[in-house]
Order: structure tokens, then sequence, then C-alpha cells
């Protein structure tokens, strides 16, 4: 169920197990807007599945607040078009380039491009991944 904060504006909670940050959803007359894609396919598929609930004017676009994985992971699932900051664009375009697998995490997180709890919160959400 998603949260209501008023007609207009809802969210689904984070879910700190997985790092699962808040999603928002702010409805207009003509169409509404996600804030944030999730942090995996699967956090992107639950939230479309609660929207698809409510009755609201369709659903354009997606608002990426910054570029953190936790936030942009769900947004091919989400098939729509996004709004960012250039500089957020610049570096999804970046964290597009590398890959996700265990070995390369691992790797990211002993020369301290990455962080650990990233990559573990990573490897838990999404123990199989394709991104
Ligand atoms: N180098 C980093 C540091 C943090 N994160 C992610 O950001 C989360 C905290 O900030 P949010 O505003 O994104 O919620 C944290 O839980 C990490 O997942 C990161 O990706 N890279």
């Amino acid at each position: 169920m998603l949260k209501k904060l008023s007609d207009k504006v809802y969210y689904m909670p984070q879910y700190s197990e997985t790092d699962r940050p808040t999603l928002g959803l702010i409805c207009g007359e003509n169409f509404s807007v996600i804030v944030d894609s999730g942090n995996s396919p699967a956090h992107a598929r639950d939230f479309l599945n609660l929207v698809e609930q409510i009755d609201i004017a369709p659903v354009k676009f997606v608002v990426i607040t910054h570029w953190h994985w936790d936030h942009i992971f769900g947004m091919d699932t989400m098939k729509l078009l996004s709004i960012s900051h250039n500089q957020t664009k610049d570096r999804i375009e970046y964290l597009k380039t590398l890959t996700w697998d265990d070995a390369s995490l691992d790797s990211r997180v002993e020369t301290g491009e990455e962080i650990e709890f990233c990559s573990s919160m990573i490897k838990l959400e999404m123990p199989t991944r394709i991104i």
C-alpha cells in the first residue's frame, strides 16, 4: 500500500534491510511523476504495482534526485522518460560503463571506488543481477 501525504502526493517507505530508499509519486491533472526509480528492477516493479492500484493521471516521467545506485537501478524497468540534473546524467552514464558482478564490486571496494556498504546491499537486493 502506498502512503498518502496529500491528494496529490504518495510515497512507498524506505526498507533499510536492502537499502531501498523512499520512492515518491506526484499526481497532476494531466500526468503524474515518479520521484526516483528504486534500487533494483524488483524495487521498481513493487512500486509500479502499487501505483497501478490508484486512480491517477498517467505516469509520464521519473525524476532522478541523484546518482546513487539505490535511486537509479530501477530506471530501465520503469520505462519512463527520466529527468535529472546534467551532472547526475553524466554520473549515470559513467556508472553504465561499469560491471556489477560480485568480483567487480569487490575489486572496486578494494580500490576505494565503492564502499563496502553499497557492495553488500547490492548483493543482498540483487543476488543475481543484470543491470
Ligand atoms: N559513495 C556512496 C555513498 C552512499 N551511497 C548510497 O547512498 C545512500 C545514502 O544516501 P541516499 O541519499 O542515496 O539515500 C546509501 O544508503 C547508499 O546506498 C552510494 O551509492 N555511494
